[in-house]
Protein backbone atom coordinates (compact mmCIF):
# COMPACT_ATOMS: atom_id res chain seq x y z
CA UNK A 1 0.00 0.00 0.00
CA UNK A 2 1.66 2.99 -1.02
CA UNK A 3 1.59 6.17 1.07
CA UNK A 4 0.12 8.60 0.43
CA UNK A 5 0.63 12.40 1.35
CA UNK A 6 -2.17 13.78 3.67
CA UNK A 7 -3.12 16.65 1.14
CA UNK A 8 -3.67 14.06 -1.40
CA UNK A 9 -5.76 11.95 1.40
CA UNK A 10 -7.63 15.10 2.27
CA UNK A 11 -8.64 16.46 -0.57
CA UNK A 12 -9.50 12.83 -2.13
CA UNK A 13 -11.91 12.13 1.48
CA UNK A 14 -13.18 15.57 1.99
CA UNK A 15 -13.52 16.74 -1.53
CA UNK A 16 -16.97 14.44 -1.54
CA UNK A 17 -18.22 16.64 1.26
CA UNK A 18 -17.49 19.60 -0.60
CA UNK A 19 -16.21 20.95 2.54
CA UNK A 20 -14.04 24.63 2.18
CA UNK A 21 -11.83 24.47 4.89
CA UNK A 22 -8.87 21.73 5.88
CA UNK A 23 -10.38 18.86 8.04
CA UNK A 24 -9.03 18.05 10.96
CA UNK A 25 -8.56 13.92 12.39
CA UNK A 26 -11.56 12.89 14.51
CA UNK A 27 -11.53 11.08 17.24
CA UNK A 28 -14.28 9.96 19.09
CA UNK A 29 -14.42 8.29 23.04
CA UNK A 30 -17.23 5.59 23.37
CA UNK A 31 -18.23 5.06 26.61
CA UNK A 32 -20.35 1.73 27.05
CA UNK A 33 -23.89 2.61 27.51
CA UNK A 34 -25.03 -0.29 29.17
CA UNK A 35 -22.13 0.14 32.08
CA UNK A 36 -23.51 3.47 32.74
CA UNK A 37 -27.04 2.23 32.97
CA UNK A 38 -25.90 -0.37 35.35
CA UNK A 39 -24.25 2.61 37.64
CA UNK A 40 -27.42 4.66 37.76
CA UNK A 41 -29.63 1.82 38.42
CA UNK A 42 -27.82 0.33 41.39
CA UNK A 43 -27.35 3.96 42.44
CA UNK A 44 -31.06 3.50 43.40
CA UNK A 45 -30.90 0.80 45.48
CA UNK A 46 -31.25 0.88 49.38
CA UNK A 47 -31.24 4.49 49.52
CA UNK A 48 -33.36 7.14 51.33
CA UNK A 49 -37.06 6.98 51.14
CA UNK A 50 -39.04 9.15 48.80
CA UNK A 51 -39.76 12.45 49.26
CA UNK A 52 -42.09 15.03 47.88
CA UNK A 53 -39.53 17.53 45.36
CA UNK A 54 -40.40 21.31 45.09
CA UNK A 55 -41.67 20.34 41.78
CA UNK A 56 -44.53 18.51 43.00
CA UNK A 57 -42.71 14.87 41.87
CA UNK A 58 -41.84 12.02 43.97
CA UNK A 59 -38.02 11.88 44.61
CA UNK A 60 -35.02 11.02 46.72
CA UNK A 61 -32.44 13.27 48.10
CA UNK A 62 -29.52 11.14 48.39
CA UNK A 63 -26.71 11.49 51.00
CA UNK A 64 -27.34 14.90 52.35
CA UNK A 65 -29.44 18.04 51.92
CA UNK A 66 -26.84 19.94 50.82
CA UNK A 67 -26.20 17.05 47.66
CA UNK A 68 -26.55 18.19 43.83
CA UNK A 69 -27.64 14.70 43.04
CA UNK A 70 -31.81 14.15 43.39
CA UNK A 71 -33.19 10.94 42.26
CA UNK A 72 -36.80 12.20 41.42
CA UNK A 73 -39.72 10.19 40.61
CA UNK A 74 -41.71 10.52 37.37
CA UNK A 75 -44.23 8.30 37.04
CA UNK A 76 -43.19 5.00 37.08
CA UNK A 77 -39.58 5.83 35.59
CA UNK A 78 -37.09 7.11 38.24
CA UNK A 79 -33.96 9.05 36.66
CA UNK A 80 -31.20 11.15 38.10
CA UNK A 81 -30.85 14.78 37.66
CA UNK A 82 -27.43 16.89 37.85
CA UNK A 83 -28.61 19.78 39.47
CA UNK A 84 -25.87 22.13 39.35
CA UNK A 85 -25.64 26.13 39.29
CA UNK A 86 -22.25 26.39 37.85
CA UNK A 87 -23.92 24.93 34.68
CA UNK A 88 -27.44 26.37 34.37
CA UNK A 89 -29.29 24.16 36.87
CA UNK A 90 -29.78 21.75 33.70
CA UNK A 91 -30.98 18.80 34.53
CA UNK A 92 -29.12 15.40 33.38
CA UNK A 93 -31.16 12.93 32.88
CA UNK A 94 -29.65 8.99 33.24
CA UNK A 95 -30.87 6.20 31.43
CA UNK A 96 -33.30 3.48 33.21
CA UNK A 97 -33.97 0.10 32.86
CA UNK A 98 -36.82 1.25 31.03
CA UNK A 99 -35.65 3.89 29.16
CA UNK A 100 -32.79 1.48 27.69
CA UNK A 101 -35.05 -0.93 26.79
CA UNK A 102 -37.19 1.68 25.06
CA UNK A 103 -33.68 3.18 22.95
CA UNK A 104 -33.17 -0.56 21.94
CA UNK A 105 -36.40 -1.10 20.70
CA UNK A 106 -36.01 1.78 18.55
CA UNK A 107 -32.65 0.21 16.99
CA UNK A 108 -32.88 -1.50 13.49
CA UNK A 109 -30.74 -4.45 14.41
CA UNK A 110 -30.10 -6.54 11.27
CA UNK A 111 -31.44 -9.93 11.61
CA UNK A 112 -27.34 -11.11 10.85
CA UNK A 113 -26.05 -8.93 14.22
CA UNK A 114 -29.16 -10.45 16.17
CA UNK A 115 -28.06 -13.83 15.41
CA UNK A 116 -24.52 -12.86 16.61
CA UNK A 117 -25.92 -11.43 19.67
CA UNK A 118 -28.04 -14.25 20.68
CA UNK A 119 -25.03 -17.14 20.10
CA UNK A 120 -22.47 -14.75 22.10
CA UNK A 121 -24.84 -13.99 24.97
CA UNK A 122 -23.91 -18.08 25.93
CA UNK A 123 -20.17 -17.58 25.50
CA UNK A 124 -17.36 -16.41 28.45
CA UNK A 125 -17.39 -12.73 28.19
CA UNK A 126 -20.56 -11.91 26.47
CA UNK A 127 -20.56 -8.53 28.30
CA UNK A 128 -17.79 -7.67 26.44
CA UNK A 129 -20.10 -7.33 23.56
CA UNK A 130 -21.17 -3.72 22.60
CA UNK A 131 -24.88 -3.58 22.38
CA UNK A 132 -27.15 -2.82 19.40
CA UNK A 133 -27.79 0.49 19.98
CA UNK A 134 -24.00 1.76 19.74
CA UNK A 135 -23.30 -0.55 16.92
CA UNK A 136 -25.83 1.75 15.29
CA UNK A 137 -23.91 4.17 16.05
CA UNK A 138 -20.46 2.97 14.58
CA UNK A 139 -22.02 1.82 11.77
CA UNK A 140 -23.59 5.41 11.11
CA UNK A 141 -20.26 6.75 12.06
CA UNK A 142 -18.51 4.93 9.40
CA UNK A 143 -21.62 5.45 7.00
CA UNK A 144 -21.25 9.34 7.56
CA UNK A 145 -17.65 9.69 7.07
CA UNK A 146 -18.19 7.69 3.52
CA UNK A 147 -15.30 5.48 5.45
CA UNK A 148 -13.66 2.63 3.04
CA UNK A 149 -10.30 1.77 5.41
CA UNK A 150 -11.34 0.60 9.03
CA UNK A 151 -9.53 -0.56 11.72
CA UNK A 152 -10.93 -2.34 14.76
CA UNK A 153 -9.00 -2.97 18.23
CA UNK A 154 -10.48 -5.67 20.06
CA UNK A 155 -13.02 -7.82 17.85
CA UNK A 156 -14.17 -10.61 20.12
CA UNK A 157 -17.28 -12.82 18.43
CA UNK A 158 -17.21 -9.63 16.17
CA UNK A 159 -20.73 -7.63 16.80
CA UNK A 160 -19.21 -4.28 16.33
CA UNK A 161 -16.69 -5.31 13.47
CA UNK A 162 -19.66 -7.10 11.43
CA UNK A 163 -21.95 -3.78 12.13
CA UNK A 164 -19.30 -1.96 10.47
CA UNK A 165 -17.86 -4.64 7.53
CA UNK A 166 -22.16 -4.52 6.75
CA UNK A 167 -22.38 -1.01 6.18
CA UNK A 168 -18.96 -0.79 4.00
CA UNK A 169 -18.84 -0.43 0.30
CA UNK A 170 -18.05 -3.89 -1.41
CA UNK A 171 -14.57 -1.89 -1.75
CA UNK A 172 -14.70 -1.62 1.59
CA UNK A 173 -11.85 -3.09 3.86
CA UNK A 174 -11.56 -3.46 7.76
CA UNK A 175 -8.60 -4.62 9.65
CA UNK A 176 -9.62 -6.24 12.60
CA UNK A 177 -7.35 -7.04 15.29
CA UNK A 178 -8.12 -10.24 17.84
CA UNK A 179 -5.56 -11.91 19.62
CA UNK A 180 -8.85 -14.39 20.98
CA UNK A 181 -8.70 -17.68 18.58
CA UNK A 182 -11.69 -19.15 19.50
CA UNK A 183 -13.57 -15.62 19.52
CA UNK A 184 -12.37 -15.00 15.78
CA UNK A 185 -13.67 -18.07 14.63
CA UNK A 186 -17.08 -16.80 15.73
CA UNK A 187 -16.31 -13.66 14.11
CA UNK A 188 -15.07 -15.21 10.45
CA UNK A 189 -18.21 -17.73 10.95
CA UNK A 190 -20.61 -14.27 10.79
CA UNK A 191 -18.49 -12.29 8.30
CA UNK A 192 -18.72 -15.51 5.77
CA UNK A 193 -22.87 -15.29 6.97
CA UNK A 194 -22.96 -11.74 5.98
CA UNK A 195 -21.23 -11.91 2.94
CA UNK A 196 -18.88 -9.69 4.14
CA UNK A 197 -15.56 -11.57 4.52
CA UNK A 198 -13.90 -10.22 1.78
CA UNK A 199 -14.28 -6.81 3.27
CA UNK A 200 -12.82 -8.17 6.57
CA UNK A 201 -8.80 -8.32 7.14
CA UNK A 202 -8.77 -10.77 9.88
CA UNK A 203 -5.23 -10.20 12.07
CA UNK A 204 -5.19 -12.56 14.95
CA UNK A 205 -2.43 -11.66 17.21
CA UNK A 206 -1.71 -8.61 19.57
CA UNK A 207 -3.22 -5.27 18.38
CA UNK A 208 -0.36 -2.91 18.98
CA UNK A 209 1.85 -5.22 16.93
CA UNK A 210 -0.91 -5.49 14.03
CA UNK A 211 -1.08 -1.54 14.06
CA UNK A 212 2.55 -1.41 13.78
CA UNK A 213 3.11 -3.57 10.86
CA UNK A 214 0.66 -1.50 9.02
CA UNK A 215 2.80 1.47 9.68
CA UNK A 216 5.77 -0.66 8.76
CA UNK A 217 3.67 -1.41 5.45
CA UNK A 218 3.31 2.41 4.77
CA UNK A 219 -0.28 2.31 5.44
CA UNK A 220 0.02 5.45 7.49
CA UNK A 221 -2.50 8.04 6.84
CA UNK A 222 -4.79 5.64 4.70
CA UNK A 223 -7.67 5.01 7.23
CA UNK A 224 -10.78 6.84 8.01
CA UNK A 225 -11.90 5.41 10.07
CA UNK A 226 -11.13 3.30 13.99
CA UNK A 227 -12.56 1.39 16.79
CA UNK A 228 -10.71 0.74 20.10
CA UNK A 229 -12.22 -2.05 22.56
CA UNK A 230 -9.71 -3.72 23.54
CA UNK A 231 -7.19 -3.77 26.41
CA UNK A 232 -8.16 -0.65 28.43
CA UNK A 233 -4.50 -0.04 29.56
CA UNK A 234 -2.96 0.35 26.41
CA UNK A 235 -5.17 2.97 25.14
CA UNK A 236 -2.38 5.90 24.79
CA UNK A 237 -0.67 3.30 22.73
CA UNK A 238 -3.59 2.13 20.63
CA UNK A 239 -4.28 5.90 20.34
CA UNK A 240 -0.41 7.16 19.52
CA UNK A 241 -0.17 4.30 16.91
CA UNK A 242 -4.06 5.04 14.97
CA UNK A 243 -3.12 8.89 15.03
CA UNK A 244 -0.53 7.98 12.10
CA UNK A 245 -2.79 5.39 10.25
CA UNK A 246 -6.09 7.64 10.69
CA UNK A 247 -6.08 10.32 8.13
CA UNK A 248 -7.24 13.84 8.22
CA UNK A 249 -10.64 13.96 8.18
CA UNK A 250 -10.60 10.23 10.19
CA UNK A 251 -12.58 9.30 13.31
CA UNK A 252 -11.13 7.20 16.32
CA UNK A 253 -13.97 6.08 18.66
CA UNK A 254 -12.84 4.62 22.26
CA UNK A 255 -15.21 2.60 23.99
CA UNK A 256 -15.58 2.42 27.92
CA UNK A 257 -13.78 5.98 28.64
CA UNK A 258 -16.17 6.62 31.48
CA UNK A 259 -15.47 2.93 33.05
CA UNK A 260 -18.73 2.19 34.36
CA UNK A 261 -18.80 5.65 35.98
CA UNK A 262 -15.11 4.65 38.21
CA UNK A 263 -13.42 7.02 36.52
CA UNK A 264 -14.94 10.24 38.64
CA UNK A 265 -14.76 8.07 41.64
CA UNK A 266 -11.64 9.47 43.46
CA UNK A 267 -11.71 6.16 45.86
CA UNK A 268 -11.31 4.19 42.77
CA UNK A 269 -8.00 3.29 42.21
CA UNK A 270 -7.62 -0.10 39.91
CA UNK A 271 -4.92 -0.15 37.79
CA UNK A 272 -7.33 0.28 34.36
CA UNK A 273 -9.02 2.80 36.14
CA UNK A 274 -5.84 4.52 36.59
CA UNK A 275 -4.86 4.40 33.35
CA UNK A 276 -8.63 5.42 31.54
CA UNK A 277 -8.59 8.35 33.87
CA UNK A 278 -5.03 8.70 32.67
CA UNK A 279 -5.71 8.69 28.78
CA UNK A 280 -8.67 10.68 29.44
CA UNK A 281 -6.75 13.21 31.02
CA UNK A 282 -3.88 13.34 28.29
CA UNK A 283 -6.07 13.52 25.42
CA UNK A 284 -8.15 16.78 27.33
CA UNK A 285 -4.69 18.58 27.96
CA UNK A 286 -3.43 16.62 23.62
CA UNK A 287 -2.61 19.83 21.30
CA UNK A 288 -2.88 17.32 18.22
CA UNK A 289 -6.72 16.65 19.04
CA UNK A 290 -10.09 19.16 19.42
CA UNK A 291 -12.32 16.99 21.75
CA UNK A 292 -16.04 16.94 22.73
CA UNK A 293 -17.53 14.41 25.40
CA UNK A 294 -21.09 13.42 25.39
CA UNK A 295 -22.08 11.86 28.18
CA UNK A 296 -24.26 9.04 28.93
CA UNK A 297 -26.62 11.34 30.85
CA UNK A 298 -28.01 13.60 28.11
CA UNK A 299 -29.88 10.00 26.88
CA UNK A 300 -31.30 9.67 23.61
CA UNK A 301 -29.24 8.12 20.72
CA UNK A 302 -28.96 8.65 16.78
CA UNK A 303 -31.71 8.75 14.80
CA UNK A 304 -32.30 6.60 12.10
CA UNK A 305 -33.53 8.75 9.74
CA UNK A 306 -30.86 10.85 9.63
CA UNK A 307 -27.43 12.29 11.94
CA UNK A 308 -29.98 12.64 14.82
CA UNK A 309 -27.35 15.84 15.72
CA UNK A 310 -25.74 18.29 13.31
CA UNK A 311 -22.03 18.76 12.14
CA UNK A 312 -21.22 22.33 13.06
CA UNK A 313 -18.07 23.70 10.79
CA UNK A 314 -16.11 27.11 11.89
CA UNK A 315 -13.64 27.76 10.40
CA UNK A 316 -10.47 25.64 10.93
CA UNK A 317 -11.73 23.10 13.53
CA UNK A 318 -14.90 20.75 12.76
CA UNK A 319 -17.18 20.59 15.45
CA UNK A 320 -19.50 17.69 15.38
CA UNK A 321 -22.30 17.68 17.92
CA UNK A 322 -24.16 14.65 17.85
CA UNK A 323 -26.58 16.00 20.67
CA UNK A 324 -28.70 13.06 20.95
CA UNK A 325 -25.85 10.76 21.49
CA UNK A 326 -24.73 9.06 24.27
CA UNK A 327 -21.87 8.15 26.20
CA UNK A 328 -19.37 9.17 23.33
CA UNK A 329 -16.23 11.75 23.89
CA UNK A 330 -15.51 12.95 20.32
CA UNK A 331 -11.81 13.88 20.00
CA UNK A 332 -11.29 15.85 17.11
CA UNK A 333 -7.42 16.38 15.79
CA UNK A 334 -5.98 19.00 14.33
CA UNK A 335 -3.67 16.42 13.18
CA UNK A 336 0.43 16.62 13.33
CA UNK A 337 1.55 13.88 11.63
CA UNK A 338 0.11 15.77 8.12
C1 LIG B 1 -14.53 -5.68 24.80
S1 LIG B 1 -14.04 -7.00 23.78
C2 LIG B 1 -14.44 -6.45 22.18
C3 LIG B 1 -15.90 -6.50 21.91
C4 LIG B 1 -16.24 -6.25 20.47
N1 LIG B 1 -15.95 -4.89 20.10
C5 LIG B 1 -17.69 -6.58 20.24
O1 LIG B 1 -18.49 -5.70 20.01
O2 LIG B 1 -18.05 -7.75 20.31
C6 LIG B 1 -12.32 -6.87 23.89
C7 LIG B 1 -11.57 -7.85 23.02
O3 LIG B 1 -10.25 -7.36 22.90
C8 LIG B 1 -9.39 -8.45 22.86
N2 LIG B 1 -8.07 -7.98 23.25
C9 LIG B 1 -7.68 -7.55 24.47
N3 LIG B 1 -6.41 -7.18 24.43
C10 LIG B 1 -5.97 -7.37 23.16
C11 LIG B 1 -4.74 -7.17 22.51
N4 LIG B 1 -3.68 -6.68 23.16
N5 LIG B 1 -4.65 -7.48 21.21
C12 LIG B 1 -5.72 -7.96 20.53
N6 LIG B 1 -6.91 -8.17 21.11
C13 LIG B 1 -7.05 -7.87 22.40
C14 LIG B 1 -9.98 -9.45 23.83
O4 LIG B 1 -9.54 -10.77 23.52
C15 LIG B 1 -11.46 -9.23 23.61
O5 LIG B 1 -11.98 -10.18 22.72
Amino acid sequence: MATCSSLTLHHRCWSRLDLPWRPPRLMLNFNSVSATTTVATSSLAGKAPFERCSSGRIGIRMCSRKSKWIIKRCSTNPFVVVDDEKYGNKQVVSVTPSLYEYILGNVREPEILRQLREETASLHGSQMQVSPDQAQLLAMLVQILMAERCIEVGVYTGYSSLAVALVLPESGRLVACERDAKALEVAKKYYERAGVLHKVDVKYGLAADVLKSLILNGEACSYDFAFVDAEKRKNQEYFELLLQLVKVGGLIVIDNVLWHGKVCDPMVNDVKTVSIRNFNKRLLEDKRVSISMVGDALGGHLGAGGVGGYLALGGYDLQIKLIFAKGIFFIISSCSYN
